[in-house]
């Protein structure tokens, strides 16, 4: 079941990538809303990061294409912010909490100016958003991998972006810190921001996406919650391994759970 949406943020037709001329994402078209909170779902291995890095043209595509606010890429670079998995960044590259947060106002700085106050105020602020704000001259190698994700998020918080697009968030943060991350998230498609996030865990993907997106190479399901979680969407997406991880109906059940309002 794929639900299209009139004015979508970000459309993508019949969009086809390979690694050495093997197709891992197959004929996608998909198009989705503005100002919610996006969970892409899917089994190890179904394309859910090679999704991302071919919306962010981080990887060459064999086939369609992509349209972010209606234009191409490159003409709305600015209002896009990605956060890549955590593993794939030299964490040892000497800079600050600081620094690294600061970066992600840079897009929006002129080709020769310098950040200054208020590039710093904004830096602070977001770094007090993720409550890391006593971190600020810690050097990011010295932090825990919950704090880095953490940093991550103020940087593109910092980029006061109008979609974000995130590559497990979540991956390696302790309960509380998930659940911060995910009201703060909350707060930013209140603010009319929208959110796309590759999420690992089922259960909690109930609990918290609005609209989901299940791929399992090819574009199984993108819709509300609530039309597309169902045991025949989730059987096709995740095949003879959902057996292994959990019971069906405990996931159907669980997507009417909020944990904000319970
Ligand atoms: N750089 C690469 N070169 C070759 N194959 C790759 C490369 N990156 C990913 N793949 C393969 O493409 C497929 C999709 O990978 P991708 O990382 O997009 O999946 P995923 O859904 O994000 O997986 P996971 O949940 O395990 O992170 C996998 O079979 C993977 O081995």
């Amino acid at each position: 079941m794929i639900i299209n949406v009139d004015s979508p943020i970000l459309e993508i037709h019949d969009l086809t990538v390979s690694y050495d001329q093997s197709p891992v994402l197959w004929n996608v078209d998909l198009s989705l809303p503005s100002g919610k909170l996006i969970g892409i779902l899917g089994p190890n291995g179904a394309g859910k990061s090679t999704l991302i890095k071919a919306i962010m043209g981080l990887i060459p595509t064999s086939g369609g294409y992509v349209k972010l606010f209606d234009r191409e890429l490159n003409d709305v670079r600015s209002r896009i912010s990605y956060v890549p998995q955590r593993e794939s960044v030299d964490w040892n590259f000497p800079a600050s909490v600081l620094d690294v947060v600061m970066m992600g106002t840079y897009g929006k700085l002129g080709l020769f100016k310098r950040p200054g106050k208020k590039e710093k105020k904004i830096a602070m602020d977001c770094l007090e958003k993720v409550g890391m704000q006593s971190f600020v001259d810690r050097q990011i190698s010295e932090l825990s991998g919950g704090q880095q994700q953490r940093v991550f998020i103020a940087r593109a918080l910092a980029q006061e972006a109008d979609l974000y697009l995130m590559d497990e968030p979540f991956a390696g943060v302790d309960m509380a810190t998930e659940t911060a991350i995910f009201q703060l998230l909350k707060e930013m498609t209140a603010a009319g921001k929208t959110v796309i996030v590759v999420h690992h865990d089922i259960h909690s993907a109930m609990n918290y996406f609005d609209w989901i997106i299940m791929l399992n190479l090819h574009l199984v399901a993108s819709g509300p919650k609530k039309d597309v979680v169902t045991e025949e969407l989730l059987r096709k997406t995740y095949g003879g391994k959902l057996n292994l991880l959990t019971k069906v109906t405990d996931i159907i059940r669980q997507k009417d759970f909020n944990p904000l309002k319970n």
